[in-house]
């Protein structure tokens, strides 16, 4: 038994991307608790597999000498980040650690980035397992044995290969802020993730993982986990389950305190919170008996932590992922409880920024962490598919860079689908997906172009600086307009912009432009265009050789100084800088 039973089995849950492993680290942590227990040590729960610290002991050997006070660790059946976000307990996750599963043949995914966001968020720890190892070319077998054992027995080349691996995973890591190393080579596991090389099908490895897992529990998580045996039972719905000659049953995760048969109970339904008696507490048959009639085995009570089935009248309409509370005397407390669970996001909105929905409260929340740590603004965040009257509301968001809604796992009601499609009916701009980053990536894409094509749009608008000189001999006409040939001289000349002398005298408006008998709009440094002027008479207003400046009005001066200078030419630039000369000579701030 533990040395110190006051301490609750943490709950871990196992995150990562598609078929890199997860439920086969699963299965194989099951299947070797089960081999490394004295028969009918082993408890059987719904849900969950707790895998009893005596097994942890047997199957590390020699490694697990250590003094231990955490009686085991409960796994959550059902991986993913999916289950992770669901499943919360006081606000937070369900889950006190996980196991982020990354093939370590093919490094990094989509996904695995999202755990990682996810996890950093929540603060949970957690430990990389980079598995299938055995698929590492040349690698030997040394079934269920530690990594490191195993490892020693390898050729060089397949230690290399290893090593270079568990380095590539690491080299990752650092890139998005975290510094890890192999378990061995960590000293600090608060400080370093440890990554932990192994094999779900050969078992190399998984002593490892679990005493790291215990060893990450009982140093840094003590306080978390200290348990209320006495108190009332504290839980979580995995799953609302019809089961045959039952009826509604909920599978729950008891992370605190006592369940008995009998107890009055809270859990929430998508509008409301029920409150009915525990019917029957059940617990999977033990294998050797499956052959009886009945699948389940009844109990009286259970404590934390522990999975189990309930049945109660009144279940249908529970939802996964709703809070599961024992009412000792406290009812209206326990109902206002789960309905703030509920509702309440623990994020902060804001005045100006986006929309979001997602299926679950943790997804929202998830969600809406990672915006607001990339400096987007969320101001309005809710469960629940997308419906027209949220494309209604989001539209009145005057910002058009938030007229957005991101829907992350959360499917579009016809309605919404229907006038998506016309632009004419709504000018929301709406993003799905269901990798968050990937949903996050996708919107800023979208804005970032959207600012682009915006300033492009201003700055068209803004008159450019330009220099001409007046060619000898090309006066094609005098006046009404006058049409002359011009050098640029520097700058960007474009048409139907006002024409002043250096020293800051009016001259006329250049209407038109042309080369080669062609009309241009725009004219670089260097070329000789034809230009017609407006309100000039050559002789009067203007001579040949003249020199000429592009009247730029002060603000758009501002513009072209403040948010354009990058963009402009060298030769602009010094256009620009000599034009702003001119003009501050009798006024040193203008178009400051
Ligand atoms: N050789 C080898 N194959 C493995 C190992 N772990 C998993 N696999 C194989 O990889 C594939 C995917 O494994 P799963 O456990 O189903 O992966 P998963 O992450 O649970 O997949 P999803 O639930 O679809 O996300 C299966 O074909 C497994 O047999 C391992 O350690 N070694």
């Amino acid at each position: 038994m533990a040395e110190n039973p006051k301490i609750r089995t943490p709950i871990v849950c196992v995150m990562g991307h598609v078929d890199h492993g997860k439920t086969s680290l699963l299965d194989r942590i099951r299947g070797s608790s089960v081999v490394s227990s004295e028969a009918g040590a082993i408890t059987q729960h719904i849900g969950a597999t707790i895998v009893p610290i005596e097994a942890i002991r047997t199957m590390s050997g020699s490694m697990g000498k250590v003094p231990i006070n955490i009686p085991g660790l409960l796994f959550i059946d059902t991986p993913g980040h999916h289950a992770f976000t669901t499943l919360r307990a006081r606000g937070g996750a369900l889950a006190d650690m996980a196991i982020l599963v990354v093939d370590i043949n093919q490094g990094f995914q989509p996904q695995t980035i999202e755990a990682l966001q996810i996890l950093r968020n929540c603060k949970t720890p957690f430990v990389i397992a980079a598995t299938k190892i055995d698929r590492i070319h040349g690698w030997r077998v040394n079934e269920n044995e530690s990594f490191i054992s195993s490892f020693n027995k390898q050729n060089e080349r397949v230690k290399g290969d290893v090593e270079n691996k568990t380095y590539e995973i690491v080299g990752k890591l650092s890139e998005l802020d975290f510094s890890a190393d192999r378990f061995d080579r960590v000293a600090d596991f608060q400080r370093n993730l440890a990554i932990v090389p192994l094999s779900a099908h050969t078992g190399e490895g998984i002593p490892d993982l679990l005493l790291i897992m215990i060893g990450l529990a009982q140093r840094y998580m003590s306080d978390e986990l200290k348990l209320l045996v006495e108190g009332p039972g504290a839980g979580t719905v995995l799953e609302v389950k019809e089961e045959r000659g039952l009826g509604t049953t909920l599978d729950v995760i008891l992370y605190d305190g006592t369940l008995a048969v009998g107890d009055e109970i809270a859990v929430a339904t998508q509008v409301d919170v029920v409150v009915t008696k525990v019917r029957s507490l059940l617990k999977p048959r033990p294998m050797q008996e499956i052959l009886t009639e009945d699948r389940f085995e009844r109990v009286k009570s259970v404590a934390a932590a522990a999975g189990i089935k309930v049945t109660a009248p009144n279940l249908e309409g529970v939802i996964a992922g709703s809070p599961f509370f024992v009412i000792r005397g406290n009812r209206d407390e326990v109902t206002e409880k789960i309905k703030r669970e509920m509702t309440e996001i623990h994020v902060n909105l804001a005045e100006e920024g986006i929309v979001i929905k997602a299926d679950t409260i943790g997804a929202l929340e998830a969600l809406c962490k990672e915006l607001e740590s990339k400096e987007i603004g969320v101001m309005r965040a809710e469960v629940g598919p997308v419906s027209r009257l949220d494309l209604v509301e989001t539209e009145t968001i005057k910002n058009p860079a938030f007229r957005v809604l991101l829907s992350f796992n959360t499917p579009l009601l016809p309605d919404a689908a229907e006038i998506i499609k016309d632009p004419l009916y709504t000018q929301v701009k709406v993003f799905e997906g269901k990798v968050i980053y990937q949903l996050i990536d996708q919107y800023v894409e979208w804005r970032d172009e959207q600012k682009r094509l915006m300033e492009k749009q201003r700055f068209e608008h803004v008159v450019m600086p330009a220099k001409i000189r007046l060619l000898p001999d090309c006066v094609f006409r005098q006046s009404n307009p006058a049409v002359v040939g011009v050098r640029v001289l520097g700058g960007k000349l474009r048409s139907d912009v006002n024409l002043i002398k250096l020293d800051g005298k009016k001259v006329g408006h250049l209407k038109t432009m042309q080369l080669r008998q062609e009309s241009i709009r725009e004219a670089d440094e260097g070329l000789e265009v034809a230009i017609s002027i407006e309100g000039a008479t050559v002789g009067r207003q203007v001579s040949v050789g003249d020199d000429l400046f592009v009247d730029i009005p002060e603000r758009h001066v501002k513009v072209l100084e403040k948010e354009m200078l990058k963009t402009l030419n060298t030769s602009t630039q010094e256009v620009l800088a000599e034009f702003t000369a001119m003009r501050r000579k009798t006024d040193p701030f203008w178009g400051k």
